[in-house]
Parts: C-alpha cells; structure tokens; sequence
C-alpha cells in the first residue's frame, strides 16, 4: 500500500483557479483579521463592566456586532470562491480521467469492473472535491487563526500561552497517528464499496442469466459478503474517530484547566489585569473552533487521500497502444490488406498467433473459421488496433497501420459485432453512433439498406424512439440490423463482422442476411463465420488452428481436401 500522498499531484489542477483562490484567500485574510478584531474588543469590555459603565458596553457592543458582520462577509465570500475553485478542480478531474480511460486499451477494460471504474469517477471525485473545497475554506482560514491567535495571545502574554499550548505537541502526534490509520481504513472502505458496485453493475446487466441458473441466493450470499466486509471497514474508521474525540477533548479540557490555574496565579501575582485576562480568554476560546476543525479536516484528508490514491490509480495507467507523436491521418483506403509475419500472445510464452502472413485484396471477402480459441477475434482485432502485434506488421493500402492516427485508421474500418450494444438515446442516434450531427435522410437510407427502415417505422416515435441502456425493447435480429445500419452509415472500406451465434428465426435470419449481403458488397470483410450460407458466399476461407492459418481456398476447394476444413464443415455444419 502507498503512503505517500497523491495530494502534491492535484497541484496542476489546481493551479488554474488561481484567481478563484485569490478572492477566497482575500475572504481568508479578511476573516482572520476581524477575529483578532473581535479578541481586541472582547478585552476592552472588561474595564467598563467593572465600572458597570453602559453606555460604553453598548457602544463597544455596537462595535462588536458590526466586527460580525464584517467577518461573516469575509466568511461568505472565502466560502463562495473557494467552493467554487474546488468544484472546478473535481470537474476537471473527472473529465481527464474519463478521456484517459478512453485512451485505454482493450485489455484493460476486458479485466477492470465497470462498477469499480463508475465508482471512482463518481463517488471518489465528489469526495477528492469535498476534500479540497475543506482544505481552502475551513482548513486553510483554521491553520491561519491557529497560527495568528497564538502569535497574539504570547503577546498578551506568555506564560499563559505557553500554559495553553502545553499539550499541543501531544495533540498534534496523536491526530497525525489517528489520522493515518484513518487513511488506512478508509482505502479499505472505498475499495469495498467499489466492489460493492461493481457486484451490482455486474449482476443488473446480467439478471436474466441470474434468473436463468436460479443464482438468486448465491448472489444475495456474495453481495452480502461484500456488504459486511463494507460494514467491517466503515466501523472500523467510524469507531476510531470515537476513540479519538474524548481524547482529544481531554487534552483540551486539560490545557483550559492549566490556563486557569496560570491565569489566577499571574492576577495574584499581579502581572496581569483582569481585562487581559479577559481578552486572553476571548482568544483562547476563539481557538477551541478552529482546533476541533483542524482535528476532523484532518482526519477527512486522511480519509479523502484514499479517494485521491484511487483516482490517480487510474490515471497512472498508460495505454499500450500508442499513437506515434508524428502519425499520419490514414488517406481514404482502397482496402488492401496484408499482414507480414504478425505474431501475437496476450501473455508471455502463450503464443495466440503465430507468424501470419496474408494478403487481401481490395473487395475481397474472407471468412476465418476454426475451433474456439483457434485466434479468429485476436486476428481481427489487430486490424484496428485493439492490440498491437509482438512481431511482424500490418499493412493497409501499403501504410503501416502502426504510422496513422488511431481515429483515421479506426473511422475506415466499420464492425459488426455478434452482440449489438444500444446506448441510451434514439433508434436515429444509435445508427448515428459517434456522430454528432447526421443527416436524417442518410440514416434512414442506412436502415433501409440493412432491412431495418420497416420495423422501425412501425415503432411509436419512429426513428426518434428511445432505446434503453442495452436496448432491451428490441429483438436480436432488430439489433443486429441496427448494428448493420450503423456500420453502412460509417460506409468503411473495410470491415470487420463477428456474425452472431444464437438462432435467429428463418425470416429474421433472412433479413438479417440480406442486409449483411449488401453491407458487404464492394468491400474488404473479414468475417469470423459461424453459418455455411455465408462461408460459401466469401471468397476465401482461412481455417485457423492454434494462431495458424493451416488452410485457405475456396469452399469446394477446401472440401475437396478433403482435411481440415472438410472434417471442421462435417462437423459445424452438416
Ligand atoms: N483478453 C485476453 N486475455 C488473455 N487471453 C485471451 C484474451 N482474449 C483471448 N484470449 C485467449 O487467446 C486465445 C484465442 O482467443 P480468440 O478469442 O482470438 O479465439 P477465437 O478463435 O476467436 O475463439 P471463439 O470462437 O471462441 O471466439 C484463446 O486461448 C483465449 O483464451
């Protein structure tokens, strides 16, 4: 576990709010000078109220209450800018977080929990933000009273000060050693309540497949131990700060005894009036707030360190895909592909594919099949860089892929996925996918050419019809053509389609076909193949076995092999 701070590394962010800063501080100043303000006058009152002078309290009174009036519009002010900066802070945080997670690879979003992540950007932010807004408006103004009252109260006088502060030094070990384990704890708490989340994005976004194993009670088992693992590290942190209050109240209840004491025995002696002793009693007790502030703002930095440690976390995590700094834009391709002695394992010494060469032509259809785990996904997946290749290279229309901007390279390559995600917005916005502005007009043409314009016509609000998170109000085969019209409104030279497994009834099939047919037309398709109607319809087949393309032909050239491929037809799709 780290014990270093991250807090050094919110610097850059909050560097650009110096002026929002400078307004608060003024506000801090402002502040911190009418408290001591409010000591002056509370010392001054002694005297009349020994001569029982009432004109002279009121008028000291009068002053008093305008002193208040002045320090609380200080307060307002600090409090408003200094909110303001810190808010900001967590704004910019939270949106360079999100677009470095963007810049991730696949790899890591295929290992990290969509619940874990969502928590971190959220709750963890919010609480990064709380923290800072608590470091400039309370923290910073109690550390500058802190400091200024003490200056002011040795001034008054010494020996009583130095009563006072006897036991600070005992007061500051045990809140940094409270605060520490606070830090601790409260790591442990997050990362629970992450895993928390991520058990329940996990098994909402799969609760028919809960339903379908009647995995109700183990669920509600698992989520039930997380929940008390949660319980366990929030008590403990909550259970911690009550140990320390009475503490620390002790210690302060102490040092006030001391300061009587001391203060009695100065009158006595006569080395102090008693409306010094007074005004010296403001001041002290105009520290008791600040001290205890201090006290919980720290332990709530402790604890936010936490958050912060988790954020940085994420950011601290590079992408291994990275675009070349002098990258090209990828010019409008033709779609000749070749890969040249590519090779490519996920983990070391577990080779996934194995010294490929091929060369596709412009237009060409290919179909990869094979067992499952043969490689056919980590083939296609080099195509647009979900991965970068150990060895060898990939080329298009002759440019390395590895010399071009990822976004030029990734808009020419369209994908039709086995299972079509549908994010939350219109039927017309999810065929628009990544697009800003479109044209309505070329939406609908696209849904008309993937054989979805009609089912979606018949819905209520047409092409304007909402569609929830994971498009649940859509059949398979409607979503599949949804996917087709997306990739045909990209109009990529090159494509890549991952063709469902799961049966579609024969007209949906159908529809489904057709589309695909004439997404196909004119293009350069890699299509991981799972039906005989399409194997046949490309123009080569390239069996993959163990990351090797151990065949490659024609259908009836394969068949007529009579090996790999004819035994893999037998089996799949006789
Ligand atoms: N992200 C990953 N991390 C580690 N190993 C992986 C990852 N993705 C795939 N693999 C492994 O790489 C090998 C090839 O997987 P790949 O998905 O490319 O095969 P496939 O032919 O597409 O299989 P299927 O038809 O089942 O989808 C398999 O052994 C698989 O377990």
């Amino acid at each position: 576990m780290k014990t270093r701070s991250n807090y050094w590394q919110l610097l850059p962010y909050i560097r650009p709010q110096w002026q929002n800063i400078t307004k608060g501080c003024v506000g801090i100043l402002g502040y911190v000078l009418a408290t001591l303000g409010l000591i002056n006058i509370a010392g001054k009152l002694a005297a009349p109220f020994g001569q029982g002078n009432v004109v002279a309290i009121a008028q000291l009174a009068a002053i008093l209450g305008l002193v208040f009036l002045v320090r609380g519009f200080f307060q307002s002010v600090q409090d408003i800018y200094m909110a303001k900066a810190a808010l900001r802070v967590a704004f910019t945080l939270r949106k360079q977080v999100y677009s470095h997670l963007q810049k991730l690879n696949l790899s890591f979003f295929e290992t990290a929990k969509a619940g874990d992540l969502s928590y971190r950007l959220t709750e963890d932010i919010d609480r990064v933000g709380e923290v800072i807004n608590k470091l400039f408006h309370d923290f910073i103004p109690c550390v500058l009273q802190l400091v200024a009252i003490p200056i002011y109260m040795i001034y008054l006088n010494w020996q009583l000060t130095l009563a006072t502060v006897i036991v600070a030094p005992l007061m500051g070990i045990l809140i940094g050693w409270f605060g520490e384990r606070l830090r601790k704890y409260s790591l442990k708490s997050q990362n629970r309540v992450s895993s928390l989340s991520a058990i329940l994005t996990e098994v909402f976004s799969g609760i028919r497949l809960v339903q379908a194993f009647a995995a109700e009670k183990y669920e509600v088992a698992r989520f039930s131990h997380e929940a008390e693992r949660s319980f366990q590290a929030k008590y403990l942190a909550e259970r911690l700060k009550a140990i320390q209050i009475p503490i620390i109240g002790f210690l302060e209840a102490l040092s006030a005894l001391s300061l009587l004491m001391v203060g009695a025995w100065q009158i006595s002696q006569r080395n102090l009036t008693v409306g010094e002793f007074f005004s010296y009693l403001a001041a002290a007790g105009l520290l008791i707030d600040p001290i205890g502030h201090t006290t919980n703002n720290y332990n709530e930095f402790k604890q936010g360190e936490a958050s912060v440690d988790r954020v940085f976390e994420l950011i601290a995590i590079q992408p291994t895909v990275i675009e070349k700094s002098k990258a090209i834009a990828l010019p409008p391709v033709n779609g000749k592909v070749e890969y040249h002695h590519v090779s490519f394992a996920y983990k070391p010494d577990e080779p996934v594919l194995k010294d490929i060469s091929l060369l596709v032509m412009p237009g060409e259809a290919i179909a990869l099949v094979g067992a499952s785990g043969a490689g056919k996904t980590t083939f296609v997946n080099l195509l647009p860089r979900f991965y970068d290749p150990l060895s060898g290279q990939i080329f298009i229309d002759g440019v390395d892929i590895q010399d071009v901007t990822l976004e030029s390279l990734r808009r020419q390559i369209g994908i039709v996925p086995q299972e079509t995600i549908m994010f939350s917005g219109t039927i017309a916005q999810n065929i628009a996918f990544g697009k800003d502005v479109f044209e309505m007009s070329a939406v609908a043409e696209a849904a008309k050419i993937a054989n979805a314009d009609q089912f979606i016509s018949q819905l209520p609000e047409g092409y304007h019809t909402w569609v929830g998170e994971r498009g649940v109000n859509l059949s398979g085969g409607q979503r599949q053509r949804i996917a087709i019209a997306r990739a045909v409104l990209l109009n990529p030279q090159i494509l890549i389609l991952d063709e469902a497994t799961s049966a579609l009834d024969s007209e949906s099939e159908a529809l489904v076909q057709e589309a695909l047919e004439r997404l196909m037309q004119n293009r350069t398709v890699f299509i991981i193949a799972h039906r005989l109607s399409t194997v046949r319809r490309c123009d080569r087949i390239l069996v993959l076995e163990q990351g090797q393309i151990v065949e490659s032909g024609t259908h009836e050239e394969l068949l007529a092999l009579e090996h790999r491929y004819a035994r893999f037809y037998a089996q799949q799709f006789s």
